[in-house]
């Protein structure tokens, strides 16, 4: 017996260039939070199971301008950099970082003031639809261990890492770790600590190896951080290529690309996520192909920050396994149906370049627009499988981590194809009406 069903249409990503769309649905979930069943309105069963579910009172129906999509999967995200959201975009990325974003994460050795900011980022998370998060922390212990409880407490699925940063050489004394052994035996305890929390809790919550970019990290550092990555089997998070400066810091300091020193420190592994990847070469898509680590694309962010658009069209069409990120606050908002949004404006940029001045054929790189199917794709499946998460579609078998979204009001007759633009275009987050995780209902709009 489904422990609840929930009654309307749905849109799902089919793969990287289909959504699929289905009219009055019936999505069974089970007690145990997974879709058990979907049963299509000429399924022989529908009429019986709807009137059932009815009479139990265990049937959520969506209302005619209300529709069903997967929650999203931000695979990129500051959890400590939620108050700053929407400032100082306008300095270069190693101005924002020393003079905005290493400050204020330095004020996160305060429990009091970490438990305040991560209470209000996990909250705005789910109120933006985003049910599973890949979420930078500090290099603070116990802050990281009050976001990781508070994504636990709120339902979110978690995946938190403890940035290191130990280079004396890019990184303010105030706001680095002591040493690379500091770092290594923190991140090592923290490690123990979430996998306990995961234990108790039954819920997703895992720890994350996070050298914060390789600019941050000694040499020491990074090998531990690879060392440990492959000794407990854990995600990887970075930053990687973001920029020139980053891409080039690199070149000058190891005589090799940012991608090369990743892999040459054993960072690159098939749960390893890169943020950015703009100023990537060939050479290093094939090599994160190779290891099967993904890139989390961040859109609004890299228009500050990334110097360039990533080539999502090329990427897919080469199987490189790609998610979309929000990267708060190198991007300004949570929302993925905002970097959905730019995702697709910003390959349309790439295709025309932007430079008047040059003739038409010369100024950007033909067949780089992506369509919306492709960045709902990245916000939904694409980023649950950079996770390894049986989440992102509603299909049987995966579980039921879902958004409930208001449309807002037609004008005209839409067919369900324009629907679905409609809902990734216009959605605010004050159109989205209950997110569920694993079938529990995680944030409820008043
Ligand atoms: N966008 C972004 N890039 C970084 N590179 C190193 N740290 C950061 C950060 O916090 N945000």
């Amino acid at each position: 017996m489904a422990e609840l069903t929930i009654h309307g249409t749905y849109f799902s990503s089919k793969d990287p260039n289909h959504v699929q769309a289905v009219q009055d649905a019936l999505i069974m979930i089970d007690s145990k939070g997974i879709i058990a069943r979907i049963l299509h309105r000429k399924d022989p069963e529908y009429a019986k199971q709807l009137q059932v579910a009815r009479q139990q009172e265990r049937l959520v129906e969506l209302g005619a301008d209300q529709y069903l999509l997967p929650g999203f999967v931000d695979l990129h995200v500051h959890a400590p950099q939620w108050p700053q959201a929407g400032l100082a975009l306008d300095l270069p990325l190693a101005k924002w970082l020393n003079h905005y974003t290493f400050p204020l994460e330095a004020k996160l050795s305060d429990p009091t003031y970490a438990q305040k900011v991560y209470q209000d980022f996990v909250h705005n998370l789910l109120a933006n639809g985003t049910t599973a998060a890949l979420m930078f922390g500090t290099i603070h212990f116990s802050a990281n261990m009050i976001l990781a409880k508070e994504s636990v407490k709120q339902g979110l699925r978690g995946f938190v890492g403890q940035v290191v940063m130990d280079n004396p050489s890019t990184s303010p004394e105030y706001y680095r770790n002591s040493s690379a052994q500091a770092a290594l035996s923190s991140t090592e305890k923290f490690i123990h600590a979430v996998r306990d929390l995961q234990t108790q809790s039954g819920q997703t919550i895992e720890p994350v190896i996070t050298p914060r970019f390789v600019p941050s990290c000694t040499d020491e550092a990074l090998f531990g951080l690879g060392r440990l990555a492959h000794q407990y089997d854990l995600p990887v998070q970075s930053h990687l290529s973001e920029s020139n400066w980053e891409h080039g810091y690199a070149i000058e300091r190891f005589g090799q690309r940012d991608t090369e020193v990743m892999d040459h420190f054993g960072l690159l592994t098939k749960r390893a996520v890169m943020a950015h990847g703009t100023q990537l070469t060939k050479d290093d898509w094939r090599i994160l192909r190779e290891r099967h680590s993904a890139i989390a694309h961040c859109p609004i962010s890299n228009i500050y920050f990334g110097n360039g658009v990533l080539p999502v069209k090329q990427l897919l069409a080469l199987h490189n396994q790609l998610g979309l990120g929000s990267d708060i606050s190198g991007g300004y908002t949570p929302s993925l149906f905002h970097n959905a949004r730019q995702a697709v404006k910003s390959s349309q940029q790439l295709t025309d370049g932007v430079d008047n001045q040059l003739p038409a054929e010369k100024r950007g790189v033909a067949g780089s627009r992506i369509t919306m199917a492709n960045a709902f794709y990245l916000a939904t499946r694409g980023g649950a499988a950079a996770l390894g998460l049986k989440t992102g579609v509603i299909q049987a078998g995966y579980a039921a981590d879902l958004q409930v979204v208001k449309m807002h009001r037609a004008l005209m007759p839409l067919s369900t194809a324009d629907i679905f633009q409609r809902l990734m275009y216009q959605t605010e987050q004050t159109d989205i009406e209950t997110v569920f995780v694993n079938g529990q209902p995680v944030y409820q709009r008043n």
